[in-house]
This record gives C-alpha cells, structure tokens and sequence, in this order.
C-alpha cells in the first residue's frame, strides 16, 4: 500500500499541477513516465491533471511541478498556496517532485526577470532564488548516488536566469560535471524528505529511469524491483556521451 494514500493496495495517485502555467517545458512528460513505470510493476496508476480554480485532490502520492514563464510562476504559487492541500500532502508523506520554475516556486523566495521584488515560495525547501549573472541554457550532466550507493548520471536540459542557493535544511541532489546547476557552484537540485527538485528538463524522468523510481518509492515507501528496458538504457547512453561531448 503507498505510504500517502489509504486508497486500494495498488492504486498510487500522481498530480500534475497547473499545465497552463507551468507546462510549457514539456515536463508532462514525467507523468507519463511515472504512470507507465507503475503500470508495468503491476500498479493501478491513476491520473489528475489539475488546473488552477481545481481543487488538488487530498490522496495524490506523487504531486509534479514543472518549467514555466517568469509571471506564471507568480500566479502558480498564489494558486498553490490558496489551494493549500500540497502542504498537507508532504506532511503525510506524499512526494513532489519538481523542474525549474516548479524547483523555483517551491523553494523559500524567488525574484524573477531583472525585478529584485522578492516573492514568497511555498517553503518545503530551504532555497532561495534570485536572478544569476548569465541565463543557464544547455546540458546538465550530474553524479547521483542513489539510496543503495550506486553512481548515477542525470541528464537533462536546462533553461533558467534564476540562481538558487541551499540552505542548511536541503541538500543537493547532483554534483554537476557539466552545466550550471543550482547557481554555478558545482550543484544541481535540492531535496528535503520526500520532496525533491532538479532543474533539468527532457523529461528528466524519461532520461533518468532510476529518479524516476526514486520518486516513486518516495511515496510508496517501499523499494521497487529493477526493470531492464534496452532502449531507455540506449537513451541514456546517448544524452550521456552527448553531454559531454
Ligand atoms: N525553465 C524554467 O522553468 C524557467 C524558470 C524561471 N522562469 C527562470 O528563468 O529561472
């Protein structure tokens, strides 16, 4: 049983947030690559695909934020916090999982474009974001270690002007070997319990199977056995070499 929902043994519950905000990165893609890892493990994956004015349903186990514009970041996060329910998700245990603006909105502040006005996050990372001095676009290769200590590569794309320094509550999630990251200072991501953010697009999770799955066992709670997809391995081997050539 997931450890968010209460629903039947296998159903698991994934949100994608506000697509006519922050859609426009291609970052839907994660949710597909959620549903489609669950369905072949046997899962009962269900869909929600929210707007704003929608009420977030209450019994998600994986709620997704992606990339988006300056100005719709703003609008998400009012959304988000009038809504409410995204608190009350990660305090029982559900995990979100977010790219770029979504990263961005959950942190502690944001500034966005050349305007220094500072706006509110939703506080479930201890980040701060402010415009950085050239805009990160291009290639994100970053070193992973996943919960059993293997080395991982996580590739993606990445496409922001905002910086983002951790604070002591997050840490990063990749040490980058190629792109800007986080803020140029050798990071990408940061992760607080169950909730985790990256900035690199592609989708990140089709890239990154075992982020992928990562998440999902974020919300389940529980470790999911290993699927070996040759093509997805033949991906990988490819936006890897291409990262770094
Ligand atoms: N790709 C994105 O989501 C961009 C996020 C944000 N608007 C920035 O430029 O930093």
């Amino acid at each position: 049983m997931s450890a968010a929902s209460s629903g039947s043994d296998k159903r698991v519950e994934v949100v994608l947030i506000y697509q006519s905000l922050l859609g426009i990165y291609g970052d839907r893609g994660n949710a597909t690559v959620l549903m489609k890892r669950l369905a072949w493990r046997g899962y009962d994956p269900v869909l929600h695909v929210v707007e704003p004015g929608d009420p977030l349903p209450e019994t998600g186990d994986v709620y997704l934020l992606g990339g988006g514009e300056d100005a719709a970041q703003i609008s998400a996060v009012k959304a988000l916090k009038q809504d409410g329910s995204i608190y009350r998700a990660v305090d029982r245990g559900a995990a979100v999982f977010a790219v770029c603006a979504g990263y961005q909105i959950l942190g502690n502040t944001f500034t966005i474009g050349d305007d220094d006005t500072v706006t509110e996050g939703l506080g479930l990372l201890d980040v701060t974001t402010r415009r950085g001095p050239a805009r990160a676009v291009g290639e994100l290769l970053g070193r992973w270690i996943d919960h059993s200590g293997e080395e991982q590569w996580i590739t993606g794309f990445e496409n922001h002007g905002g910086y983002t320094t951790l604070g002591p509550d997050a840490k990063p999630v990749t040490q980058v070997e190629v792109g800007i990251g986080n803020d140029g200072t050798g990071f990408d991501g940061a992760q607080n319990g169950t909730v985790l953010a990256i900035y690199p697009h592609g989708p990140a999770l089709a890239r990154n199977p075992a982020l992928a799955d990562h998440v999902l066992e974020l919300a389940l709670g529980t470790t999911l056995p290993p699927i070996d997809r040759p093509e997805i391995t033949e991906l990988r081997r490819q936006r890897i070499a291409a990262a770094r050539s």
